[in-house]
Parts: C-alpha cells; sequence; structure tokens
C-alpha cells in the first residue's frame, strides 16, 4: 500500500435494538456473539479497535466477552444515535481516520476490512469519508470517516440534525461500489428485526 494507512476501527454498539427487542451485540451466530466475531476479524487488521456504548449499563454487558485490547467508551452525548457514536469514536482514535461498523452486521468479512484499507490508502487523502455504495444506496455505518470532520458533526448535532446521511451529503464524500469491497454484500447484512435471524 502506498497512501496514508487505515489502523483504527470503530464498532458502533449503542443502539436500543428496538425492532428486534434484544441487545444486538449479544445475540449468537455459530454460538458467538455478534460483536465478538466483528473483533477478531477488526483485532486482526487494524492496531486499535474501540467499541461506542451508549451508557455505561450496557457497556458492563460486554466487557467480560470482548479482548481486553479493545478500548471500550460511551458516547459523549448519549441519545443522538450513530452520528453520536462516530463522533465519539473519532474523538479517541489516535490515527486521522477510523472504519466504522456495526455491531448488528456480524458477516463482515477479511475480504471487506482489507478492501477498505486497500481504498483509504489509494484516496484517503483526498476524502472526508470512503462510503459503500450499493445499487445507489450508501452503506454509512461500514464507512471511513476523517477524525477532521469532528466539527462538522458537532454543527450538525446542534441543530438537532442526526442523520449520518447529511453529513455525508454536505462534505467531501466519495462511494465506492459496495460489490468490489465484499463481492458476497454479506459484509452488509443487518440484523435489525426477529425475522432477520432466519439465515
Ligand atoms: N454509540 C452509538 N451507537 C448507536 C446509537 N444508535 C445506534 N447505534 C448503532 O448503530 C448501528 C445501527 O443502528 P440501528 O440498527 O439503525 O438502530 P438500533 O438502535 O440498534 O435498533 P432500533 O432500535 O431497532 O432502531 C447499530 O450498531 C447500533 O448499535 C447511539 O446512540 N450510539
Ligand atoms: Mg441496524
Amino acid at each position: 500500500m502506498t497512501g496514508p494507512e487505515l489502523e483504527s476501527a470503530v464498532i458502533l454498539c449503542g443502539g436500543m435494538g428496538r425492532r428486534m427487542g434484544a441487545e444486538k451485540g449479544l445475540l449468537e451466530i455459530e454460538g458467538e456473539p455478534f460483536i465478538v466475531r466483528i473483533s477478531w476479524g477488526l483485532m486482526e487488521h487494524f492496531q486499535e479497535v474501540l467499541a461506542v456504548f451508549r451508557d455505561e449499563d450496557q457497556m458492563g454487558m460486554y466487557a467480560d466477552i470482548l479482548d481486553p485490547s479493545i478500548r471500550l467508551l460511551t458516547d459523549e452525548v448519549p441519545g443522538l444515535g450513530p452520528l453520536g457514536g462516530i463522533l465519539t469514536g473519532l474523538e479517541n482514535i489516535s490515527t486521522m481516520a477510523a472504519l466504522f461498523v456495526p455491531c448488528d452486521s456480524p458477516l463482515i468479512t477479511g475480504e471487506f476490512l482489507v478492501n477498505m484499507k486497500v481504498v483509504f490508502s489509494e484516496m484517503g487523502s483526498s476524502c472526508d469519508v470512503i462510503v459503500p455504495e450499493n445499487g445507489g444506496r450508501l452503506e454509512p455505518l461500514h464507512a471511513v470517516y476523517s477524525r477532521s470532520l469532528r466539527g462538522d458533526i458537532r454543527l450538525l448535532l446542534s441543530r438537532n440534525k442526526r442523520r449520518v446521511g447529511e453529513l455525508i451529503e454536505s462534505v467531501n464524500s466519495c462511494p465506492v461500489p459496495a460489490i468490489r469491497l465484499d463481492p458476497s454484500l454479506e459484509s452488509f447484512r443487518n440484523f435489525n428485526r426477529p425475522e432477520d435471524l432466519r439465515i
């Protein structure tokens, strides 16, 4: 790889899981909690891995199952949705950018992670966000965000604008075909409702 290296990854796990009616990161696939499965891949490919929860109570449910190398954080301002989690992640990474992934996509592949790193090395220096695009739909929770966006995010949140899409539309975002990052598209499978678990 020639350009900048992507060395930080953040798992967003502060959602309420209302539609699922369960703590989604703790749901199991092949006997392993979603978040643990996701974290193995991230630890293999990234120097630092963080996980952002909504509050201390929720964080406590995960503390014993995650590898001690993973930094556990709570939202700086809780209840703002994924954009709030992204802000907390960006405040705490030690590098210039991070890959963010949700804790309800347990099928994220190593190929996807490696390809995001390759794309970042190629175009990271000229993009605020690198976001997969699948059939015209963006995947903003499987995306790379630059630390330089903290001010933009604070401004949006202060105006009560919580859509990650609004951030992506207002900054220099670089879409990348999802199929090129993970030809199986399994990395983007998202478990939101009980019926999604029938796989
Ligand atoms: N840190 C943090 N993560 C969040 C927050 N809201 C959602 N997330 C995470 O963002 C990802 C996408 O969330 P969704 O699936 O859209 O929402 P959810 O809140 O988990 O589930 P619903 O309550 O059913 O909408 C999941 O990994 C969530 O854990 C938040 O306020 N803070
Ligand atoms: Mg979801």
